[in-house]
């Protein structure tokens, strides 16, 4: 109610306000607009940025268009939006950050404004400055190894035939993901194009062939038949979409109008709104999730502290290392979760034992086809290959379709299993088996030496020793190692004969490099699976945050469910940005849909707040501890110095957790797009691996003809100095975030007094929207931004502004564009290599606005741009180098090409792609 009433009170103070004194805003150009409505039904899409774009192209960088009476100025001049963001507080135009009010949503569930929703609020000061400590370079190097280690989780879950670390959590994505469950978008594609489905259709291709080119025009030549749309692949689907708990659709993240099209589901009302983190062992199981974490976070704190006051690095690592490990893994949850059968909390409290006599394994999850006959979990989908291996039509999708390990296992030829058996191993094979060895050993002594930066880490959140049995190969520190040891490459015998088996059993279908997209006879017995990309990322690089910016362990973490709720709330608060009132209507039309995102939000505060007693729990620390967890607990209420209550740093916390994995997540996701629709580039890339070994290598041959699977020379670990040394692949960065840039409607201010934005005097309560997509894709600022071309990043910087001079727009009078990029070769970057390469932008004199300008500024510009962009071009990278060094990816031939991927585009504070992006990954090697 009181958001109700202060979107009154602002819509009345607009009213005087423009009924006032005469400004410019009625020559700023733009669409014209309906009577009363205004411009609302052209931006009532979910993918409204696009219109934006169109009207920036049409209209010019500095162009006006309204929601009902609310004018909004969208800028896409680079001069004037540099102007508008303000770069220091001093020289900043008046403004605040109306249209976050709606992202307070996600933060909180008391409708407070947390650091990133305000920009004039004292408090916004303090967080901030706090924060930014904990963003250093030095806390960026100690989350490498944390990224790296989630990263190669991922990394071996998107090859469900290989070896798998016990509790994998991204396992299970994998494997839901096998299934698609077709969402409204799909239901356009589908009436566009005869229906298809992933499942091993014969078209597959590998890097460098033509046929992502050929679904591009959509003309429905992928084989296949249609989705499944049985009820087992809605509970596939269900899992896959993260939509674990009783939320019901809040976990579909094709849109959130997917769930009003889907009906009414009151599953949501047997929400347990607590949500506590997961219990962590035998003796913990009793307590509740928060005490169980609580109990724990003292000793994280003087883990903390004593590493910090350690003389060296190495007591730092010792002190991890000593931590005891945790006692529980990730529980498989199955297909079943989501179904309403059983709620993700029930389903967190299994013990280990719980687990096991409930038919939860950690073995290769292949290998546990989930026996509840509906969901189909762990099935597997694979291109080029089974059925469809010949180019004929692949069989049904489904838990009906042996083609999970078993059905492989029959299907496979004995004489193929035993030829590949017998073949020798290759230099690779002992080179590699020597590395697992290592690890292995690595992982029994619990990190130290060598690797030993990624086996610990002096925030790892240890559990209580209880005397539990569980096996320390459930702590991340042994994951990496398994991780790591997992790679194809050397195997165990068990592992290695499944692989075999169901390689052989997948008939050569060739998805490989070999391009041969019709599989048959493919050189190469290759396997390869399709992934929703989006999910693995996103809950991947949360657990990233909540592991390496508050301590917290990921098994403590309903990451599925968060990732999901969250999403469900930032489309909400999009349309509710976009549409005024649109919040008090949607009440009363649609109660059911909005108390379901209710629950999301009551959800989301609730971790919050858990990860709040984490903090106090801990204590205060010395100044020398910049973790974020601890930089927050310092902070104190600007006015009384008290120390930020729990209604104070809530906000905060979600805030941070809001920028801090949808972005990143997305930007990967984005990434690996283009480099999947433009395979020439994506190759480019690998050779730039392969220069430094960080590219699997293929393995041995098996009798001349068949290239021997698990014989694959594992590709070097990444360290951080390798990052900055990929120019290439920098480039590539830079271009996907040039033209996706993830928070591509960040930055939306209200002027709060007569502003002159460009050459137009602005009343106050206009909001002045400097609108990243626009501005990384109008025609007026770049030579045909619709085009992917990673080279226009790699010329030397003069070249580069001699040609950005030759296509400066009409836009800001041949105003400088400063070419700020990303890092690696860009002006004055900062740092090393995590170096956040962020630069204040070549501006030059004479552009409009006074102030120079920069065309691309993926991570905004002034005093509220990212804190977290060293941190969050570091997990780009990490993730790039480690994925592509081992997968090539391609677009599954279900989306209908690349421009039906655009045209999927949704932007919920960040530009994603609705229903997820589905890629198909070929293992290398
Ligand atoms: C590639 C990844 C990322 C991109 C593209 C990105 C982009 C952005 C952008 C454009 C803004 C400005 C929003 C505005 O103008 O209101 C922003 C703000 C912010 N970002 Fe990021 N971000 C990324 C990663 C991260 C990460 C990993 C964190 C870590 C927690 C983070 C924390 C923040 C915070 C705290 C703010 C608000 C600053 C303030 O309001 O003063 N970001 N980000």
């Amino acid at each position: 109610m009181s958001s109700a009433l202060d979107e009154l009170r602002f819509y009345g103070t607009l009213a005087a306000t423009l009924l006032g004194p005469r400004y410019d805003l009625a020559r700023v150009p733009g669409p014209p607009g309906r009577p009363l409505l205004g411009n609302i039904t052209a931006v009532m899409r979910p993918d409204y940025h696009v219109q934006m774009l169109e009207w920036a192209n049409t209209y010019g960088g500095v162009f006006k268009f309204s929601l009902g009476f609310q004018p909004v100025v969208v800028v896409s001049d680079p001069a004037v939006a540099v102007q508008v963001l303000g770069r220091t507080p001093g020289r900043a135009i008046p403004r605040k950050c109306v249209g976050y009010k709606f992202f307070d949503m996600a933060t909180n569930a008391s409708g407070a404004h947390s650091f990133f929703t305000t920009s004039d609020e004292a408090q916004w000061a303090a967080v901030r400055k706090a924060a930014a400590a904990a963003f250093s370079s030095a806390n960026v190097k100690k989350a490498f190894p944390i990224a790296l280690r989630h990263l190669l989780l991922v990394a071996e879950s998107l090859d469900p035939l290989g070896p798998q670390s016990p509790g994998n959590p991204y396992t299970e994505l994998t494997h839901h993901s096998q299934h698609h469950q077709p969402t409204h978008q799909d239901h356009h594609h589908h009436q566009e194009q005869p229906q298809r489905s992933h499942e091993g259709g014969g078209k597959k291709q590998g890097r460098g062939s033509a046929a992502v080119a050929d679904t591009s025009t959509g003309d429905g030549s992928v084989a296949g038949p249609s989705y499944p749309s049985s009820s087992s692949s809605n509970a596939a689907a269900a899992g896959a979409k993260g939509r674990t708990g009783p939320s019901g659709g809040s976990g579909d993240r094709s849109s959130s109008s997917s769930w009003l099209w889907r009906g009414p589901d009151l599953s949501w009302l047997r929400s347990d709104l607590s949500m506590g983190f997961r219990r962590r062992s035998h003796s913990s199981a009793s307590k509740s999730g928060s005490a169980a974490v609580l109990e724990s976070a003292a000793a994280v704190a003087a883990d903390a502290a004593e590493a910090v006051g350690a003389a060296d690095s190495t007591a730092a690592a010792a002190a991890a290392a000593s931590a005891p490990s945790a006692t529980s893994s990730y529980v498989d949850l199955g297909g079943c979760v989501g179904t309403g059968d059983s709620s993700l909390a029930t389903s967190l409290s299994l013990s280990p034992s719980a687990s096991s006599a409930a038919g939860v394994t950690s073995e290769h999850p292949a290998a546990a086809p989930c026996s509840c006959g509906r969901c189909g979990a762990n099935t597997l989908r694979r291109g080029g290959g089974g059925s469809g291996g010949s180019g004929g039509p692949s069989g049904p999708a489904g838990p009906a379709v042996a083609t999970g390990p078993a059905g492989a296992l029959e299907g496979a030829s004995k004489a193929a299993m035993e030829l590949l058996a017998a073949a020798p191993a290759g230099p690779a094979d002992s080179e590699a088996e020597a590395e697992q060895q290592q690890l292995q050993e690595e992982a029994a002594a619990g990190g130290g030496g060598g690797r030993a930066a990624i086996h610990s880490h002096p925030f790892y959140y240890g559990a209580e020793d209880d005397g539990d049995t569980s096996s320390a190969e459930d702590t991340p520190a042994t994951h990496t190692a398994a991780a790591v040891a997992a790679e194809p490459g050397p195997r165990t015998p068990a592992a290695g004969t499944a692989t075999a088996a169901s390689a052989a059993a997948l008939g050569g279908g060739s998805s490989g490099d070999g391009g041969s997209s019709d599989g048959g006879a493919g050189a190469g017995a290759r396997r390869c699976c399709v992934v929703d990309i989006q999910e693995h990322l996103e809950l991947s690089l949360l657990h990233v945050f909540v592991e390496a910016l508050f301590g917290v362990a990921p098994q403590d973490f309903p990451g599925r469910q968060v990732a999901a709720d969250m999403n469900l709330v930032l489309e909400e608060a999009n349309s509710r940005l976009k549409v005024p009132l649109s919040g008090l209507a949607r009440a009363v039309t649609q109660p059911v849909a909005q108390a379901r995102i209710r629950a999301a939000q009551l959800r989301l505060a609730a971790v919050y707040g858990q990860l709040y007693d984490v903090i106090r729990a801990r204590g205060p620390q010395p100044p020398a501890v910049t973790d974020l967890w601890a930089c927050l607990g310092r902070v104190r209420h600007p006015k009384t110095g008290e120390l930020l209550d729990r209604g104070g740093l809530v906000p905060e916390i979600g805030a941070l957790m809001m920028a801090g994995f949808d972005t990143s997540s997305h930007s990967v996701a984005w990434a690996l797009f283009a480099l999947a629709a433009n395979p020439g580039a994506q190759e480019r890339v690998q050779q730039e691996l392969d220069g430094r070994g960080l590219l699997r290598r293929p393995g041995g041959w098996a009798g001349g003809l068949l290239r021997r699977p698990g014989t694959a020379a594992p590709p070097r670990l990444p360290d951080l100095d390798d990052l900055p040394q990929l120019p290439y692949l920098s480039a590539c960065i830079d271009e996907a975030m040039r033209m996706y840039p993830v928070a591509a409607t960040a930055s939306v201010r209200e002027v709060t007094e007569p502003t002159r934005v460009g050459d137009f005097v602005i009343p106050p309560g206009v909001i002045v929207w400097p609108m990243l997509y626009a501005l990384h894709n109008s025609v007026h600022n770049w030579d045909r931004p619709d085009q992917f071309l990673p080279e226009r990043w790699l010329q030397p910087p003069q070249q580069r502004e001699a040609q950005e001079q030759s296509y400066d727009g009409t836009i800001g009078g041949g105003g400088s564009r400063g070419s700020n990029r990303s890092g690696g070769t860009g002006a004055a970057p900062v740092g090393d290599g995590c170096g956040s390469g962020r630069s204040v932008g070549a501006g030059g004199g004479g552009a409009k606005g006074g102030g120079g300008g920069k065309r691309y500024m993926p991570f905004s510009d002034g005093m509220k741009s990212c804190l977290g962009q060293a941190l969050g071009l570091m997990e780009v990278r990490t993730a790039l180098v480690v994925l592509l060094g081992r997968y090539s990816f391609s677009l599954d031939p279900g989306h209908g090409g690349a421009e039906a991927v655009r045209r999927s585009m949704i932007m919920s504070l960040t530009l994603k792609i609705r229903g997820g992006l589905r890629l198909v990954a070929t293992p290398l090697g």
